[in-house]
């Protein structure tokens, strides 16, 4: 248990934002003692285990081994294959449990758009299945590759629309939007005219207007400048449900999930947990670039 708990507990600790310290005087332990659980140099006693997983909001078995229970699982993707003109996905079996944060990686073309696709119902699979343990039309929003704006709309309209929809309209609340996703000087501005990087944001505001179980992101932060880009993993950190993110943005991947899922050659070449991969001393993007090669 010892090499997955120091990281898990790290990584938690610092998803909560809560330092050593703090996290200490909620436990009335002393910081040397937290520390030393990190370092794997000691143990907390089962009392404490149970009050850690109460305060970092998470299971005790997903703070021990950093793997969740089947009670947990919100979707689960049986066996499906796609081909295309060539194969791209070959059986592939993916377990989505509730508070995943799973990051989608693999090379171009390796099929990640089209796994997501699959899950969402944009794309039927030659064989296999999905099973949705949620209503679709309710608790899955999608922030998808290509934006699906109306570009006749201006700003506030867009997103008066999607709220009207979405059945969450109120007036101050899309002002709040907007202004949360500094959107607020182009809000009477017609889409067409919107820049790249303001498109991805009102297409990630508009994911995001209703709470949902599974939010899918199709590389989110493409075009974005980098305020954007920090106003954007810090927002998502705060969302609620499990996410799915196709990304290639390492940078974040450390910091803001719990899980990552390499795609290679049609299959799941690796499915680890980000706690487990730290354990190792390894950062992502090593984890990625030795596995990404090595397998297939
Ligand atoms: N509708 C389609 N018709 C034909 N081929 C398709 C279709 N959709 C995807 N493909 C092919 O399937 C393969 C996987 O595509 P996909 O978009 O899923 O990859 P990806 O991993 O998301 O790539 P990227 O990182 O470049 O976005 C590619 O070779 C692509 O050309």
């Amino acid at each position: 248990m010892k090499n997955v708990f120091k990281s898990q507990l790290s990584l938690l600790r610092q998803k909560k934002r809560l330092s050593q310290e703090a996290l200490a005087q909620k436990l009335y332990v002393s910081r040397q003692s937290v520390s030393k659980w990190e370092h794997g140099e000691a143990e907390p006693d089962i009392d404490k285990l149970i009050a850690l997983a109460e305060i970092l909001a998470v299971d005790l078995d997903f703070l021990l081994s950093g793997q969740q229970s089947n009670d947990d699982l919100i979707m689960q993707v049986q066996k499906i294959s796609k081909k295309f003109k060539k194969t791209v996905l070959k059986d592939i079996n993916l377990s989505v449990y509730g508070r995943d944060r799973i990051a989608l990686l693999g090379a171009n073309g390796s099929g990640k758009t089209t796994i997501v696709n699959t899950i969402v119902g944009l794309v039927k699979p030659d064989n296999g299945q999905v099973k949705r343990f949620f209503n679709p039309s309710a608790d899955l929003s999608v922030m998808p590759q290509k934006n699906v704006l109306i570009e006749s709309l201006k700003v506030r309209e867009h997103v008066t629309l999607s709220t009207q929809i979405q059945r969450q309209y109120s007036p101050t609340f899309v002002t709040e939007m907007i202004k949360k996703f500094n959107l607020n000087e182009q809000s009477q501005v017609i889409i067409s005219q919107l820049s790249g990087g303001q498109r991805r944001r009102l297409a990630l505001l508009i994911s995001l207007l209703k709470p949902a179980k599974l939010l899918i992101l199709d590389e989110p932060t493409v075009g974005m400048d980098l305020e954007s880009i920090d106003f954007f993993w810090h927002y998502l950190d705060h969302v609620g449900g499990s996410v799915i993110t196709i990304t290639h943005d390492f940078n974040q991947i450390d910091h803001y999930f719990t899980r990552v899922v390499l795609l290679k050659d049609g299959v799941i070449a690796k499915d680890e947990s980000v706690a487990a991969i730290h354990a190792n001393n390894q950062t992502i993007e090593q984890w990625y670039r030795v596995n990404n090669q090595a397998v297939g």
